[in-house]
């Protein structure tokens, strides 16, 4: 069944490949694999599957139709070696299942993005010598953790060889291209074969680098030290003035986490449910109407609502949560909203409106709202089994069993479902959540999520809104000052990380000194053989050896984490891929064990 398909997209390769005469066998009449056994040209198969592709010395021109490749699941080895190929570096960060890339002896020209080999956790072996590549090698390959070959001689790269730190290599070449520098202690114990031909690099086992002390050498030195002098005084005066500024509102773990859930209304609740009555109490009992966002509620007014016993739910730096039982009623949560000072009544009462007309099953939506001036107020239904935040790190404290495997992927792929509706449903918002994390994913008794909060990035005072979403957090925005319609989709990828891990976010942003750092660079920094012991939350408890289809999940999350935009997946690729990840299937489970291990045996024999 997968034939078929299969077929359709190595024809695309084909058509974007010319000079393919060698490519007959390449037609509808036969799929490319029957079992173990190939019928096309230069296709390898396992068990009915296409695990490669291995084109040389065919005079191939055109290019690499990387789109289509990309739906060949099973794909782990490319070879076009000796052909005649030409262009810019093909797209190869999609192909995340790859472990073998072969590009040498062609014409490839052009730089190679830094952060290319990034996703690429697989990928034991990248052959790229001889064609045409310029710029510098791209970092992204050094931190590689099962790279074992890596041979780039023959191409005008520049600039110094990245540092590979722990690497596993075992056969290197970078001879023949205009690299300059020291050769890093860790690459000293290859060849001078596999440097020469680099006139200005040195270090061992070429000639030791010369120190340079003219007097333009001090002279540039003190200018230097006096430069660093100055950024590292701004870089601290700025880092300063964030940490007081965020002094004022830190994320932090749920607050009813930390005090363990409130089961009774505390003094703080009684203030703030007293300051809300008295605000109201004094108006005319017209004016304190709450507005009911759908016809088929049961309606109730402000007065009633103060009247209800209350206990306070929780506070964030966005707004506090009080959960109200009222009599002969529901149990509801009024949420009121500290930072929306600025909104004019109209414009509440349309966002308002279109959030209420949302409905999803994996979204909250509002029951009624409330405007005055000086408050905003927003009701919903009280919900169940409360928030995620709350079930993945307060557990314990509660007294609860914490959630297993499958329940973890049912709320992953219920969040996803929810933030593809909002996509579709709001597209005029950047970020149609905006607000997206933990505490803002509430589960029902059956532990579906509920995704609340969502949609109120243009109610909510814009000076104040950087400190409090989570969107403002991303890379882009402390980076670049933007948001874009791929924010959420990194939101998505740090809480499906926090889903796998058990840690929370926020602490991560707290700990790094610098923008990049996140839960995302943490997870990056440990290799994957170690993920099962170091990444997963151990009180996921039992796996049944499902770690095949939680390391897919992680990568997924991995791949929404990507701090370059252009390259981060937009929402729908995200939701595709989730979506796909299955809940224990034996094929899935040995896809990277030893159905990999048995195809790498084959490639590299
Ligand atoms: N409808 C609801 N049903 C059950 N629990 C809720 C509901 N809404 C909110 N909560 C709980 O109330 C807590 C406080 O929520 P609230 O949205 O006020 O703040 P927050 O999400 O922690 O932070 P922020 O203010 O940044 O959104 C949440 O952690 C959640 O546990």
């Amino acid at each position: 069944s997968s034939g078929a398909s299969d077929s359709e997209l190595l024809l695309k390769v084909k058509e974007n490949l010319e000079n393919n005469p060698g490519l007959s066998s390449w037609n509808t009449s036969n799929p490319p694999c029957t079992d173990g056994h190939a019928n096309w040209h230069g296709i390898l198969c396992y068990k009915g599957k296409v695990w490669g592709v291995k084109l040389e010395n065919m005079g191939l021109k055109g290019i690499i139709d990387v789109e289509s490749l990309k739906g060949l699941p099973y794909l782990r080895t490319l070879s076009f070696m000796n052909n005649d190929l030409e262009g810019e570096w093909p797209e190869i960060h999609h192909l995340i299942g790859l472990k073998s890339l072969y590009l040498s002896n062609n014409k490839f020209s052009g730089e190679i993005p830094y952060q290319t080999f990034q996703g690429l956790q697989w990928l034991k072996k990248i052959h790229l010598s001889n064609n045409q590549f310029t710029g510098e090698i791209p970092l992204s390959v050094a931190s590689m953790p099962r790279l074992l070959e890596l041979r780039l001689e023959g191409n005008q790269f520049t600039g110094p060889i990245p540092r590979f730190h722990r690497h596993r290599l075992r056969s290197f070449s970078v001879a023949n291209n205009q690299l300059h520098g020291q050769i890093p202690p860790s690459l000293s114990k290859f060849p001078v074969s596999s440097f020469s031909g680099n006139e200005r690099l040195c270090g061992t086992p070429l000639e030791a680098c010369k120190a340079k002390t003219s007097i333009a050498g001090i002279i540039v030195a003190v200018v230097v030290v006096c430069v660093a002098v100055i950024v590292i005084g701004a870089v601290i005066f700025i880092l300063h003035r964030r940490r007081q500024r965020d002094a004022a509102c830190v994320e932090n773990p749920p607050s009813d986490l930390r005090k363990g859930r409130a089961r009774d209304i505390g003094s703080e609740s009684r203030k703030s449910i007293r300051s809300l009555s008295s605000n109201h109490s004094r108006r005319g009992g017209e004016q304190m109407k709450l507005s009911f966002l759908k016809d088929d509620r049961e309606r109730f007014d402000l007065q009633e609502l103060l009247r209800a016993s209350a206990e306070i739910l929780g506070s964030g730096c966005f707004s506090s949560s009080y959960k109200a039982s009222l009599l002969n009623g529901p149990t509801i949560v009024v949420k009121r909203f500290k930072q929306m000072s600025n909104v004019r009544k109209e414009e509440f009462e349309e966002h308002m409106r279109r959030i209420g007309r949302l409905s999803h099953p994996n979204l909250l939506p509002p029951v009624a709202y409330y405007y005055k001036k000086e408050e905003k107020l927003m009701v919903t239904d009280y919900v169940q089994n409360g928030s995620l935040a709350v079930r993945l790190h307060g557990h314990q404290s509660l007294g609860e069993p914490s959630l297993d495997w499958p329940t973890r992927l049912k709320i992953v792929k219920g969040i996803a479902k929810g933030l593809e509706y909002l996509y579709k449903d709001m597209p005029s918002l950047i970020a149609p959540h905006g607000n997206l994390k933990s505490s803002n994913v509430l589960l029902t008794e059956s532990f579906e999520p509920l995704l609340t909060d969502y949609g109120l990035v243009p109610v909510i005072n814009q000076e104040l809104a950087q400190d409090i979403m989570v969107i403002y957090k991303s890379p882009e925005y402390l980076q670049q000052g933007r948001i874009t319609k791929k924010t959420d989709v990194w939101c998505l990828g740090i809480l499906i990380l926090e889903i796998l891990t058990g840690k929370f976010p926020a602490n991560f942003l707290q700990q790094g000194k610098g923008s990049e750092v996140s839960l995302a660079s943490w997870v990056h920094s440990v290799v994957p053989e170690e993920w099962t012991n170091a990444v997963f939350d151990q009180d996921i408890g039992a796996t049944q050896n499902c770690e095949g289809e939680m390391g897919k999940l992680l990568k997924i999350a991995l791949c929404c984490c990507e701090g370059d935009v252009d390259k981060r997946w937009d929402l729908k690729e995200a939701v595709e891929k989730i979506q796909d990840v299955k809940q224990r299937d034996h094929d899935q489970e040995n896809f990277y064990t030893s159905y990999a291990s048995e195809a790498d045996m084959k490639s590299s024999s």
